[in-house]
């Protein structure tokens, strides 16, 4: 890099010159906190004479700069992100390198494995299969230090990156069209509560069948890092090339439909979740339950009476209400129902036959008191 002493021609000093210049750093400050302090102060009129200056325990704590760097992180990364005026696609490259990074990260979960604890290691992935293996995932709950890599994985990087992506389409769609359309609208709405949803409960993650059972491996590395981002934001990327007109009496009735998905979603994974913690909670106590020989109990009322997932179910109607905004003349927006009902009915399954090899005869009973697994009286 060059040095450059060169001085600007004519150049007009401005603030008050050198003296300005010396001054106002320290008066702009000075300001701030009197401002602060008076804002505190019960009077809070600036005609008063200056507050004394709080005693130095008030004006420091360890927890300011951290939340203060913090921020700026923050926000330099969104500053970073390709919206706004920059007019690249970048999704493709994005895409691929997310690819990249989760095979990667993959095969060094696979080599690190090897130096585990046994107790560290799931069930399912350790087969001796070096490929089999590697897409499950040897060890359950790999970590460096305290950083939970799989629990980290779950709920931040891909879920943040797909509403962050939804938000970019629609920046995408204003700078295209002056306007957001409904649809897009409707679209990032209804994905942003999902995942805000998730986020708002993340310690609930802690007892679904990825981070209790499966290792952390290719499936759901890839499934985090590059399927949930790149894929469950199709329709929102869809509606940029092939905009869509919804008319008030449609969106009614896709608002009502993932709002009743929603609601059905939500209720069921809380009443759960609640007797999981504690059985003998008022809103969960009156619920009828049958015994099973571990000593934990089965619901066989409320909503785990009516079917056996009815998280699912709600899941899938959200599902549904997200593809529909973007009209009945292309397939791809409704690859992620297609997809997700694929993937609910085989993850049932899986749960069924971990639930049947846990709970034995009590769960044969529940199945004869509740036979529909996921819709009912169809399935
Ligand atoms: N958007 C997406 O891509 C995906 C979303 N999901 C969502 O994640 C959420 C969690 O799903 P998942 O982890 O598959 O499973 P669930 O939250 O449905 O949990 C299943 C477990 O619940 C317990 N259970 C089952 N029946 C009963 C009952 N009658 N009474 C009490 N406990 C019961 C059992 O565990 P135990 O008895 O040991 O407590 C069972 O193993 C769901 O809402 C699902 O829709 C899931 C996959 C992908
Ligand atoms: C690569 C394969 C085709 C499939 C990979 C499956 C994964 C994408 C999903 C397995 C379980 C998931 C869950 C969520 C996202 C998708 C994956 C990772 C979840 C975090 C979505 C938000 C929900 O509220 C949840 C209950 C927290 C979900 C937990 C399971």
């Amino acid at each position: 890099m060059k040095f450059n002493k060169q001085k600007s021609p004519q150049a007009e000093k401005e603030f008050g010159g050198t003296l300005g210049a010396t001054c106002i750093p320290v008066f702009l400050p000075l300001t701030v906190l009197y401002l602060l302090c008076v804002c505190r102060s019960p009077v809070a009129s600036v005609l008063q004479w200056p507050p004394v200056l709080p005693p130095t325990a008030q004006l420091w704590d360890p927890l300011a700069p951290v939340l203060i760097l913090g921020w700026m992180a923050l926000q330099s990364f969104f500053y970073l992100l390709p919206m706004g005026k920059v007019r690249r696609a970048l999704l493709l490259p994005l895409a691929v390198c997310a690819i990249g990074v989760s095979f990667l990260l993959s095969l060094y979960l696979y080599i690190c494995s090897f130096w585990a604890p046994h107790h560290a290691l799931a069930q399912g992935g350790n087969t001796g299969n070096p490929l089999y293996d590697f897409f499950m995932g040897r060890e359950l709950n790999p970590r460096i230090g305290s950083f939970d890599l799989k629990y980290f994985c779950e709920l931040r990087p891909g879920l943040i990156g797909w509403v962050v992506i939804n938000f970019g389409m629609l920046m995408k769609e204003v700078e295209l069209r002056d306007s957001a359309s409904l649809a897009m609208i409707l679209v990032n709405g209804f994905q942003l509560l999902y995942v805000a949803d998730a986020l708002w409960n993340e310690e609930a993650v802690l007892t679904t069948m990825d981070i209790v059972h499966d290792g952390f491996g290719f499936m759901l590395v890839f499934g985090d890092l590059a399927w949930v981002p790149f894929t469950y934001s199709l329709q929102a990327a869809f509606l940029v090339v092939h905009p869509q007109s919804l008319s008030p009496l449609g969106a009614t009735a896709i608002v009502t439909l993932n709002g009743a998905g929603y609601y059905i979603f939500r209720k069921s994974n809380s009443q759960k979740n609640q007797f999981r913690r504690d059985p003998t909670h008022p809103s969960v106590a009156n619920l009828e339950t049958i015994a099973t020989a571990t000593g934990k109990r089965l619901l066989v009322s409320g909503w785990w009476g009516l079917v056996r997932h009815p998280n699912y179910l709600g899941d899938l109607l959200m599902a549904l209400a997200w593809s529909l905004p973007c009209g009945f003349n292309h397939l791809l927006p409704y690859f992620y129902v297609v997809y997700f009902t694929v993937l609910l009915i085989h993850r049932e399954a899986r749960d069924e036959r971990h639930c049947r090899a846990k709970y034995g005869l009590a769960w044969d009973s529940y199945c004869r008191r509740v036979p529909y697994r996921i819709f009912p009286y169809i399935y």
